[in-house]
């Protein structure tokens, strides 16, 4: 469970990118967050492994503060919390192999994952996230050698061997043409279903979200100001709370 107890957030610049915030969402939910560019979905999916520290409040992951968490605690938590981002984040000149290894580096010391002394078991967890995504024959392959939609499966797949309950996912297809978009929606659509992973994901598209999620969360300026089923995001709501505009965005374009 993901737990906002009144969390905001002001940048050193003074901007307030979450304002109040007052939110939990529960194991194998799958949320996507919407709003207008600036509205603060970065701000708010990355206070939540706390990449983006915030300013006031708590949050709660599964009954433990990471918020107030000490190093150790951090990395424990954060070993349940998986990241998908639009760029993938992956080390381009590595193998598929490697690069979705390196989901299991938060189980060893830092000692063994410098000299990357991964067991078998760790090795059939890497098969096992390829086949889920469809990529079991790309195992020693370069990851720049694949294509954008690929890429991202690779790290859905590095996201399933570190066995993070919850995914949080940053626009992860904004940089995607429709096709692909459909296919990564698909694939965290079913592992949310098959896994019961909890998926918090941004996106630009109305109507993606509306497509696979159980629930969607609308910001604007900082503040929730939506929040419900897809059946109850309809245009006349949406319209209602942030202008039409909302409903001309485009993947990739704010
Ligand atoms: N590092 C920063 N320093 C100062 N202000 C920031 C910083 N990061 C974000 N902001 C501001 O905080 C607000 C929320 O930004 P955020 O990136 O969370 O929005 P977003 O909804 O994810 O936007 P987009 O859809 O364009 O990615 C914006 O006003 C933004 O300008």
């Amino acid at each position: 469970m993901i737990h906002f107890e009144n969390v905001t957030k002001t940048y050193n610049n003074g901007v307030k990118g979450l304002k109040n915030i007052n939110l939990t969402i529960n194991d194998g939910e799958f949320v996507s967050v919407i709003g207008l560019s600036g509205a603060g979905k970065s701000t708010l999916l990355r206070s939540i492994n706390r990449l983006n520290e915030i300013s006031e409040g708590n949050i709660i992951i599964d009954g433990a503060s990471i918020t107030k968490a000490n190093k150790k605690d951090l990395r424990r938590i954060r070993r349940n919390i998986g990241m998908i981002f639009q760029h993938f984040n992956l080390v381009k000149k590595s193998s598929v192999q490697k690069n979705v290894i390196s989901g299991r580096l938060g189980y060893y010391s830092t000692f063994k994952s410098i000299f990357g002394i991964f067991s078998k078991d760790d090795y059939a967890l890497v098969d096992d996230a390829l086949g889920r995504v469809g990529l079991a024959d790309k195992l020693h392959s370069r990851s720049d050698e694949l294509s954008g939609g690929q890429q991202q499966r690779v790290s859905i797949a590095r996201t399933l061997v570190q066995q993070a309950s919850i995914i949080l996912a940053d626009e992860p297809v904004a940089s995607l043409d429709p096709i692909t978009t459909q296919k990564i929606m698909k694939d965290l659509k079913k592992i949310n279903q098959e896994l019961n992973h909890t998926v918090v994901i941004n996106l630009h598209s109305v109507d993606l979200a509306r497509e696979f999620s159980s629930r969607i969360i609308g910001l604007r300026d900082g503040e929730v100001v939506f929040d419900g089923t897809a059946a109850e995001a309809t245009d006349e709501v949406l319209t209602n709370i942030y202008g039409a505009d909302i409903l001309k965005q485009t993947e990739g374009v704010a």
